[in-house]
């Protein structure tokens, strides 16, 4: 048996205060590994927070939970822009990327809302708080309602914000534990439009390797945990954008080389007005760290990542990751 000393630590980074759905997130991708590892999770004041622990390699982290996508009201433009800025940036020459971040994981959380006050009239909250995302999951049952909106860093925040204030015409929208965590009761449940709300978080690393005497990569020991034969790589490019026909030129490589593109997502470039950076993801059957070197992956396969590097101004492979089937099919039946 392992003495207590020899248990290495999982250090979990996610937007907190605890109770949040990126809490949730970490909870259900890291929970498997306390049988065999001490799981500290970590919370972080801001999304920007989340990023930069894994970017600074600050407090030893090995993973951190970003919010990516929600099914009712797209993409969560602020963990792009972190990206963005990370990858795709004027940098002075030579001065490369030290500290490398990559993707290695997604996590499907289904995501019901509650409003959560002391308040037991509905007519009598004039101030509601919530992380910014939530407003337009909610829009059947704010419609109609005459309040305030105030935005906070985190769902849970907002909960903590409603305890700690004596005024009696708050509310706050976060999931149950939120209000079980900060101890305010819920007044109304499930006022998420609809049931199958969802956001898919992904899952950042660095060099700080979990497992450094194994010499195993914090990516494969994450995959190596799952089950499932389907890969994700997500990229991050810009083109000449005023070029005919440069972004068709990219479609036309992935065609060539037989791999299917599952998302599009552009953001602007922040490098000069009207230019923008393309989000692609692309799926392919085999793991960028498998033994037998699939080039069906594209970070395995030197011919289109050739392709794709004369085609674009920058290129990047933020990261590959297992398909997380589990969660994607039926993130509904772990609901609340
Ligand atoms: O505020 C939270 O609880 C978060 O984790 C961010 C968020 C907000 C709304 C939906 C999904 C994630």
């Amino acid at each position: 048996m392992t003495s207590p000393e020899t248990v290495k630590t999982i250090k979990v980074a996610y937007l907190g205060p605890p109770g949040t759905f990126s809490h949730q997130a970490a909870i259900q991708k890291f929970s498997k590994f306390s049988k065999n590892f001490k799981v500290e999770y970590i919370p972080q004041r801001t999304i920007g927070d989340c990023f930069n622990v894994i970017a600074n390699n600050t407090d030893q982290i090995n993973y951190s939970v970003l919010p990516f996508e929600n099914s009712t009201n797209g993409s969560v433009v602020l963990s792009y822009d972190l990206f963005r800025d990370y990858f795709i940036k004027k940098r002075p020459n030579n001065d490369i990327l030290k500290q490398k971040v990559r993707v290695v994981g997604e996590e499907f959380v289904t995501i019901c809302h509650n409003l959560i006050t002391n308040q037991k009239d509905l007519s009598k909250i004039k101030k509601i708080y919530t992380h910014p995302q939530v407003w337009t999951q909610c829009n059947k049952f704010l419609n109609g309602l005459n309040f305030e909106k105030i935005d906070t860093s985190s769902t849970s925040k907002a909960a903590e914000l409603i305890k700690n204030t004596d005024q009696d015409d708050c509310a706050a929208i976060g999931s149950l534990i939120s209000s079980q965590v900060h101890n305010v009761p819920i007044l109304y449940n499930n006022i998420e439009d609809d049931s199958n709300n969802t956001t898919r978080f992904l899952i950042l690393t660095n060099d700080n390797e979990v497992s450094n005497d194994d010499g195993i990569s914090n990516e494969k020991f994450l995959n190596d945990y799952q089950l499932g034969n389907k890969f994700i790589s997500l990229i991050v490019f810009n083109i000449e954008n005023s070029k005919v026909g440069s972004l068709s030129k990219i479609l036309t490589i992935f065609n060539k080389f037989k791999l299917n593109i599952a998302t599009i997502n552009s953001r602007p470039s922040n490098l000069a007005k009207w230019q923008y950076v393309f989000f692609f993801e692309i799926f392919s059957n085999s793991n960028v760290n498998s033994a037998n070197n699939n080039a069906n992956n594209i970070e395995n396969n030197l011919e289109i990542l050739k392709e794709l590097k004369e085609n674009c101004i920058d290129f990047e492979i933020l990261g590959s990751f297992k398909r997380n089937e589990k969660y994607y099919q039926s993130a509904v039946n772990f609901k609340c």
